[in-house]
């Protein structure tokens, strides 16, 4: 039996440690006053989707900020789900929301991220915000950012692992997690050099081989196994399937295979791995933006 040589990411740790400084950030922001409040909606009864809406508040709970909550019917109309979205857009107690992706097949999720106030956006996916990452290139202009893409590049720099130069392949394309990384990975505080892979992507085996690192953002369980990767990589699972267990039970899988923390340096593992991180970012947003309102960053 090979021993496991990887090091771990440990999202979990990285997290709790990221939760406690924000802690006394809201602590700071009550002084003055000032009590952050995010918001959530959730349509429909997804059971991924309501536990991490219900993580969302216990996080906020945690930390010291407000929530609200809208949790609507699976089957409610476009226009109905733009009147939520106004509400919260006006609600003095909420300073940013989120709307837990995804909807449902008849929402048009563009119209719903574009219906938000850009200044109460705590996810980073509103189409101007999306616009500030990408003119953004030297990290100097505070906007929100995407909150799993936020999470792995400080998941990363909290473990001392510098980017510079490295080649990086990101698996997937999408619009959380895959686009936006590329983006902040290629700003000149990180300078790595990011290759976006998708179902397009003619020899993905022959880009694996080459990757320094590997964020894995595609959302099919276990597709990268140890041989495909470079020995030494650095490797981010992201991806997030349930799969039964063999016994009527769903478990979170990801998109790497676990034998490949016998091959990588470095693995962030799923689930304990950028999930947690995601959440840590989500409230750095909210805080973040509470601190931009009150003239303090
Ligand atoms: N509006 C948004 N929708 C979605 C986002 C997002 O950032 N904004 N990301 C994902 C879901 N997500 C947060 O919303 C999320 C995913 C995973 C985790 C997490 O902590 N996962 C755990 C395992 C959890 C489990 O057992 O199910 C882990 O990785 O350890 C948190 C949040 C899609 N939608």
């Amino acid at each position: 039996m090979t021993q496991s040589t990887a090091q771990i990411l440990d999202g979990k740790a990285t997290a709790a440690a990221i939760k406690a400084e924000l802690t006394t950030r809201v602590s700071a922001l009550a002084a003055k006053g000032i009590v952050p409040g995010l918001g959530t909606i959730l349509v429909g009864s997804d059971p991924g989707s309501t536990w991490y809406v219900g993580g969302k508040h216990k996080d906020c709970a945690e930390v010291g900020i407000q929530s609200i909550r809208r949790d609507l019917p699976e089957d409610i109309s476009q226009e109905d789900l733009l009147e939520v979205v106004r509400e919260l857009n006006d609600n003095p107690e909420c300073t940013g929301y989120i709307v837990q992706l995804p909807l449902p097949k008849h929402i048009d999720q563009d119209v719903i991220l574009e219906a938000m106030d850009p200044d109460k956006d705590a996810d980073g996916l509103h189409p101007m915000n999306l616009g500030r990452l990408v003119a953004n290139v030297n990290g100097e202009m505070k906007s929100p950012l995407p909150c799993t893409p936020k999470g792995c590049v400080e998941l990363l720099r909290r473990h001392d692992i510098d980017l510079k130069g490295k080649r990086v392949l990101v698996v997937g394309r999408g619009v959380t997690i895959g686009r936006p990384i590329g983006l902040l990975l290629t700003r000149k505080e990180v300078n790595a050099t990011v290759i976006l892979a998708h179902t397009g992507t003619v020899d993905l085996p022959a880009e694996l081989k080459e990757a320094d690192v590997v964020i894995a953002a595609a959302g099919v369980p276990h597709m990268i196994k140890a041989e495909d990767l470079k020995p030494g990589a650095i490797v981010l699972d992201v991806g997030v399937s349930r799969v039964d267990d063999g016994n009527g039970k769903a478990v979170v899988t990801g998109d790497v295979d676990p034998a490949a923390a016998d091959v990588a340096a470095w693995l962030s593992p799923n689930p304990g791995g950028v999930g947690p991180m995601t959440r840590a970012m989500l409230l750095a947003n909210v805080v973040e933006s509470a601190e931009r309102q009150a003239g303090i960053a």
